[in-house]
């Protein structure tokens, strides 16, 4: 990684370009909070240009502070770790998990202060602790609150953005959380309350599901795909081949693929509609609109847009297809027009 540290993110003001214009504007207000953050990557320069533009005093603390200092504002102090500890009145954690455990002689200039854990999981955990709760132990006077892993270092540097502006926070101490959300309102977030630690785990693991709800419906549909392509395929090519010996394998990446759309877009279409008659039946069996759905029918009833999506787009592609057969049959005949027209002038010359 000490290759990508000496490559700052957004560059300094002597650095020119890049950068957002809000960041380069805001100049650090005498007497707010300091705030400050271990470590000195990519996290910890974006959240420390956040920070500053917000009006936030920021100390960095870091294991080699002479080396990383040139890559923060200059309104962000960098210092050794114990340092920054010592200043901060709350703590950002940029550190990856697995060298938190190096950060325990901080115990005692961190105690009463709030940390906050930023940091994600590589793969997905279904129980067992969190990183945050394992911090918790092991700053056991701190208030540990999670939060911010799932705001990348891009959107701290590009100031948020509709869609990516919920920070999710949890922590066992209420004040501590209070502050962390008051930070991140300031900072032009939206903080989102997720109750106690214990759903630290829950929210390390939000980044770790890539689009989610598109799973099944793309699945369904590449299934479906290739079920009625082999029947298409079957039927207007293999049977003709057996039987007469006619060859017209020429048509198995257009006019198949071109036939196989409609019937997959249909299905598609289907099982938009579907789960809702079963959702009905269902509610007339049980004589109450209020008993919740089976899990499956309730996951089927909450991916009916991305059902409709894949179905729309199937469609799409049989329309765009349906469109370029004719040009290229016309294209066709106009070259085979253009043969019999030399033959029967006698030219005799090349064709196209
Ligand atoms: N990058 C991103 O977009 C996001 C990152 N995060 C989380 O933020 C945290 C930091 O990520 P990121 O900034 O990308 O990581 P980097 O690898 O870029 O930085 C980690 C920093 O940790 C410090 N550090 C302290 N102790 C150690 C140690 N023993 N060994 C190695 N490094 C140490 C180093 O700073 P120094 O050498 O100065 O002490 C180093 O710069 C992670 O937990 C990550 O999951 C969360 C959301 C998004
Ligand atoms: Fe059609």
């Amino acid at each position: 990684m000490p290759d990508e540290m000496a490559r700052p993110l957004i560059r300094g003001r002597g650095g020119g370009g890049g950068g957002s214009r809000h960041l380069e504007a805001s100049v650090s207000e005498p007497g707010a909070p300091v705030i400050g953050i271990l470590g000195t990557g990519d996290f910890s320069r974006s959240l420390a240009r956040r920070l500053v533009a917000s009006g936030y005093q920021v100390v960095v603390g870091s294991r080699a502070p002479k080396r990383s200092g040139a890559l923060f504002p200059e309104e962000a102090e960098v210092t050794s770790q114990m340092e920054a500890a010592n200043q901060a009145d709350l703590v950002f954690v940029a550190v990856f998990p697995e060298h938190h455990s190096t950060l325990v002689e901080l115990k005692p200039a961190l105690a009463g202060k709030t940390l906050v854990d930023v940091s994600n999981g590589l793969q997905i955990k279904l129980d067992g602790p969190s990183h945050a709760e394992q911090l918790a132990d092991l700053f056991p006077e701190s208030f540990v609150v999670k939060g911010f892993n799932t705001i990348s270092a891009w959107t701290l540097q590009m100031g948020p953005r509709d869609g990516s502006r919920q920070v999710f926070l949890c922590s066992d101490s209420h004040k501590a959380k209070s502050s962390v959300m008051q930070l991140c309102r300031r900072m032009g977030f939206v903080p989102v309350d997720m109750g106690l630690l214990s759903s630290s785990l829950e929210i390390e693991n939000l980044p770790l599901y890539l689009f989610p709800s598109w799973r099944i419906p793309i699945l369904c549909t590449l299934l479906l795909f290739i079920f009625f392509y082999l029947y298409n395929f079957t039927r207007d090519i293999l049977q003709p081949y057996i039987k007469s010996g006619k060859s017209v394998f020429y048509k198995m990446p257009i006019e198949t693929v071109n036939v196989t759309l409609p019937s997959v877009a249909l299905v598609m279409l289907a099982l938009v509609y579907l789960p809702g008659l079963f959702a009905a039946f269902l509610q007339l069996w049980w004589g109450t609109k209020y008993n919740r759905f089976p899990n499956w029918l309730d996951r089927w009833l909450t991916g009916r847009k991305q059902f409709g999506l894949c179905s729309f787009l199937c469609a799409v592609l049989h329309a765009i297809y349906s469109l370029c057969l004719p040009l290229r049959k016309s294209a066709h005949f106009k070259l085979l027009n253009a043969a019999f027209k030399q033959v029967k002038a006698g030219t005799g010359g090349r064709v196209g």
